[in-house]
C-alpha cells in the first residue's frame, strides 16, 4: 500500500463520527455554506444542492451538461472531483463542524456521458483529532446504479479564523457584511 493510501486510513484510535444534536433532518436540503462558493452557489459552477442523509451522510445530484466536458461528450475528471468534494466537504452541515480538504483521491471508474445525473453520496467513516475521514461514490442511473467514481478524503477542522486569516480582503469583507453568512458562521463555531 502506497504512502498516500495510508493517509487515507483512519489510525489507530479514531472515534466514530457523531451527528450533531441539531443538524437538519434526512431529507433537508442543506443551504449552501457561501454564494460565491463554486460547489454549492446558484449564481455559478456546480449549484449543487446537497441533502442531509442518515446518519453523518448526505447525498446529491449532479446533472453533467455540456460546460462539464472534457473529452468530447464525456465529463472532465476534475469536476467530477470538484462535485465529490463538495458532497464531501457539506458533511460539515451535519457535525457542525468546519473543515477544509486536505487530502481528496478519485478512482474513476466508468466514463461519465454529458446528460447523466449523477447520484452522489458521502459520509464520515471516523475522525481522529482535527482529521476527519470520509468516503464518496457517484452512480449512474440512479442511487443505487454503477458506481462511476468513488472518493476517499482527509478534511481537517478548522476555525473560522482560517478563512479570515487566509481569504482575499474584498471577499472577506463582504462575507463579513452578510448577517447570514456571519450566522452561519457562528453556528459552525458553536459545538457542544
Ligand atoms: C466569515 C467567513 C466565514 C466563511 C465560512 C463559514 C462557514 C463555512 C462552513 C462550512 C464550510 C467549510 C468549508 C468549505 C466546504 C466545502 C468546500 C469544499 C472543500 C474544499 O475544497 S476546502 C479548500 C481546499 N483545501 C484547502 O484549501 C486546505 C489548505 N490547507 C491548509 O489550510 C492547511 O494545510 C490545513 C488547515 C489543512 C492544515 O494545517 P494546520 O496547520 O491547521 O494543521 P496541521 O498541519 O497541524 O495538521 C493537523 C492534522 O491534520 C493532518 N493533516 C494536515 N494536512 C493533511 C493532509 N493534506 N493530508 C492528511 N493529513 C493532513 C496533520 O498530519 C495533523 O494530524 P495529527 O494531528 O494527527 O498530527
Amino acid at each position: 500500500m502506497s504512502g498516500t493510501r495510508t493517509a487515507l486510513n483512519p489510525p489507530d484510535g479514531s472515534r466514530a463520527p457523531v451527528r450533531h444534536p441539531d443538524a437538519p433532518a434526512p431529507g433537508d436540503v442543506l443551504g449552501g455554506h457561501y454564494e460565491g462558493c463554486f460547489g454549492c452557489g446558484q449564481e455559478h459552477g456546480l449549484r449543487l444542492e446537497i441533502r442531509a442523509g442518515d446518519g453523518v451522510s448526505v447525498t446529491a445530484e449532479f446533472t453533467v451538461d455540456p460546460i462539464h466536458q472534457g473529452a468530447p461528450g464525456l465529463a472532465h475528471g476534475g469536476v467530477l472531483t470538484s462535485a465529490l468534494d463538495e458532497t464531501l466537504g457539506s458533511l460539515s452541515w451535519l457535525q457542525r463542524v468546519i473543515a477544509v480538504t486536505g487530502r481528496l483521491e478519485t478512482d474513476f471508474l466508468r466514463p461519465v456521458p454529458v446528460g447523466t445525473v449523477l447520484h452522489l453520496e458521502a459520509r464520515v467513516t471516523a475522525v481522529h483529532g482535527r482529521k476527519i475521514y470520509s468516503e464518496a461514490t457517484g452512480r449512474i442511473g440512479g442511487p443505487d446504479g454503477p458506481v462511476a467514481v468513488r472518493a476517499a478524503a482527509v478534511f481537517i477542522e478548522v476555525k473560522v479564523d482560517h478563512f479570515l486569516k487566509n481569504g482575499r480582503p474584498a471577499e472577506i469583507d463582504a462575507a463579513l457584511a452578510d448577517p447570514d453568512q456571519v450566522k452561519l458562521a457562528r453556528a459552525f463555531e458553536v459545538n457542544p
